[in-house]
């Protein structure tokens, strides 16, 4: 493993933003740590940086104890999600930065640069000021510039939070690319779910200061530990008392083809959302209850004649994952009604 976190607990005043927290990152994967705003996510990063340091606990990185060591001395790459260049130097020589100061060899300098400038495509802006980049363009050249210095670790905090969601996705998809070629272990902080399944290795779950669970994205998304795990990652309804995901909800519209355990209810929108449909139920025996959502492919819905006030009876689908609701779920996740999508459309 080459970052090994155990027993780090970290107060302000009263506020315990870190937990008796012990997690393992490993070596050469991308890992991202995920979870909701004011989780700790941060202040984990900062203390694996040594740029806070932890009122209890330890911090190893690569075999070696850093919890005492300053952050010059840990051997980390950091990039911020508002990344502050050297704004009258050029971007080869923001790039060359790290390695000047440790004085390597000009000659050594000039092919590093030259290198890093390719690998992050930067390589016909190595005389522009940074000023004159884009916030795509500036990111990738903070994350250069982060390399240059060859650190064991790299530590991204938010690193493409402050840009717009196309250009984010862009760096998205670079980065996971940039990983696989260079293969440092690289960590980062994102509060974004899609991102975190969509780019990490491994996902480290993140909550009021607590780990909820480390895992692939598949692990999290298709077992999740627990109700959180579950609702923060991926949609989530309530049926009958149990969190399941949409798609894993099987809907009857005849009683026979049913199990005896099957919740009768009556359909109340119908939602078409892209190639989905988006069947909400209102559960027959507790009405005030939420209500079921459904997600179906369209030929689905349609060979099943949904239509509003049809009467259907809902079950998990064999195999499918439910987890009891014991607590809150996340605000938003909840498949209920989102305002934010498309307006309700008949299945044609
Ligand atoms: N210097 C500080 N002084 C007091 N409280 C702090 C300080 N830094 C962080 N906190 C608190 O600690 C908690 C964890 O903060 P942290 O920045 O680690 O969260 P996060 O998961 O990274 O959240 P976000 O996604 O919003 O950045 C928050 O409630 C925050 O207000």
């Amino acid at each position: 493993m080459s970052i090994e976190v155990r027993g780090v607990t970290k107060k302000y005043g009263d506020f315990v933003a870190l937990d008796d927290v012990s997690v393992s990152i490993p070596t050469g994967q991308l890992t991202a740590l995920l979870g909701p705003s004011g989780g700790g996510k941060s202040t984990l990063l900062r203390i694996i940086a040594g740029l806070e340091v932890a009122d209890g606990g330890t911090v190893e990185i690569e075999g070696t104890d850093a919890t005492a060591l300053p952050p010059q001395r840990r051997n980390v790459g950091f990039v911020f999600q508002h990344y502050a260049a050297f704004k009258h130097m050029t971007v080869a020589k923001n790039v060359a930065f790290g390695l000047e100061i440790r004085k390597r060899p000009k000659a050594e300098v000039k092919a590093k640069v030259h290198e890093l400038l390719e690998l992050v495509h930067l390589e016909q802006f190595a005389d522009r000021l940074p000023s004159q980049l884009s916030g795509g363009q500036r990111q990738r050249m903070a994350l250069a510039r982060a390399l240059a210095v060859e650190p064991s670790v790299l530590l991204l905090d938010e690193p493409f939070g402050a840009l717009d969601a196309k250009v984010r996705k862009e760096l998205r998809d670079w980065l996971r690319r940039l990983h696989d070629e260079v293969h440092v272990t690289t960590v980062f902080v994102t509060h974004d779910q899609e991102e975190a399944l969509e780019v990490a290795d491994e996902i480290v779950v993140i909550n009021g200061g607590r780990i909820e669970q480390v895992g692939s994205p598949d692990d999290l998304y298709d077992a999740p530990a627990n109700d959180f795990v579950m609702g923060f990652l991926g949609e989530v309804t309530v049926l009958d008392g149990h969190l399941i995901r949409p798609h894993d909800v099987v809907v009857h519209t005849l009683p026979a083809a049913a199990g005896a355990g099957a919740v009768r209810g009556e359909v109340v929108r119908i939602t078409r959302v892209g190639f989905e449909v988006r069947v909400a139920v209102r559960p027959e025996a507790a009405p005030e209850a939420d209500e079921v959502v459904v997600t179906l492919t369209r030929t689905f819905a349609r060979s099943l004649g949904l239509e509003v006030g049809s009467t259907v009876w809902l079950e998990p689908e064999d195999g499918a994952r439910v987890v009891p609701v014991p607590r809150a779920v996340p605000v938003g996740t909840l498949g209920a009604a989102d305002p934010t999508e498309p307006s309700e459309v008949p299945v044609a």
